[in-house]
């Protein structure tokens, strides 16, 4: 594979960004690497396990000279670093991030970003629970999608050299509106999270009623709730912080479906569960037809 970029500079060294320099390493995609991170404890970590070939103090100084950055911070930190870093960034440089929610960074990144870059936030749909520069593998975006929203009149070849880059990394690319971005994303993850929240806070509130019974008894899918609701405080803060209203709707709609599955437990009113169960297993089974579930293992068909 041939080198895409010379030096790619991460302003923030988490979960994300060490996948990423991990797998671009893997890849032999980027001359150099370089990084920063706010807290010196990160720095230190980083340059112990030689996560990138430079760690730098300040952020200005990782993006000087470097023809990609990648913005690594939680969404609500973007304005702030993109503020800091847009005196220093080079002509023709491409800067991208990773945010979770696309319409905010856009809003947010955008009007501090020069002329004489390339500015195309994305979004890989592939995480853990785990932060930190510790927390990242190389193979983490391997047959994930990665989404693209380029503004209006994004240059061609900027937008090729990055998805190539992605493409290099293991992932396949789509582009998108942002704020279509954030409502799909609403439905596939931001709200499924919050869902996740809220049912292991609800158990950790009965557990003092029935002693350790909850964790002790807990059955897979309380299990895979509880590993989602590890996951980081201030990302998911920001992300519904920054996508309200999409979240906000698809919450109302999940109440009333809610409410009505409720009140067909209350009436006994079996036909009215059998026929909601039926469909959402029909969703599953379309998933798995149709390839889409990159987690299924092999025995997928036969076992569902
Ligand atoms: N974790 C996931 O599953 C996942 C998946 C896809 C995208 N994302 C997005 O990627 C971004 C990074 O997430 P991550 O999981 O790598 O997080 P992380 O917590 O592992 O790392 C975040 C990094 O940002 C730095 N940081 C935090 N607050 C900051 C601030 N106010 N100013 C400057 N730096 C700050 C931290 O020091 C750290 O280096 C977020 O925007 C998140 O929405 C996360
Ligand atoms: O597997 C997980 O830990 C995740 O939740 C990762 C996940 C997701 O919802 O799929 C979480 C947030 C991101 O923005 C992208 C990916």
């Amino acid at each position: 594979m041939t080198q895409l970029y010379q030096r790619v500079a991460f302003v923030g060294l988490g979960l994300i960004a060490s996948s990423m320099a991990l797998a671009m390493r893997r890849g032999g995609l980027v001359a150099e690497t370089t990084g920063t991170a706010r807290s010196a404890e990160t720095r230190a970590i980083a340059t112990e396990i030689a996560l990138v070939d430079r760690v730098t103090d300040t952020a200005a100084q990782a993006v000087q000279g470097a023809d990609l950055v990648v913005l690594c911070v939680p969404v609500g930190a973007m304005a702030a670093v993109a503020a800091e870093i847009a005196p220093h960034l080079a002509r023709g440089a491409t800067v991208t991030d990773v945010g979770s929610v696309k319409q905010a960074v856009n809003d947010a990144v955008g009007p501090h970003m020069p002329d004489h870059v390339h500015f195309i936030p994305g979004h890989p749909l592939a995480g853990t629970e785990h932060s930190g520069p510790r927390a990242g593998f190389a193979e983490l975006f391997d047959n994930r999608w990665t989404i693209l929203t380029p503004p209006d009149g994004t240059d061609a070849d900027a937008l090729d050299r990055l998805t190539r880059v992605w493409q290099g990394i293991g992932a396949q690319v789509d582009v998108m509106d942002p704020a279509h971005h954030d409502l799909v994303l609403a439905v596939t993850s931001h709200t499924p999270h919050l869902i996740a929240y809220t049912m292991v806070g609800v158990a950790d509130d009965l557990r003092r009623v029935t002693d350790s019974e909850v964790i002790k008894y807990s059955a897979a899918g309380f299990r895979d709730f509880t590993r989602i609701a590890a996951s980081d405080p201030t990302m998911w803060r920001d992300v519904f912080l920054t996508n309200k209203d999409a979240t906000l709707e698809i919450l109302g709609r999940f109440t009333e479906e809610l409410f009505a599955l409720q009140r067909a437990i209350r009436r006994g009113d079996g036909d009215h569960l059998h026929a909601y169960f039926t469909r959402t297993r029909a969703i599953r089974r379309g998933i798995i037809d149709a390839g889409q579930d990159t987690d299924a293992p092999d025995f997928g068909r036969s076992n569902r």
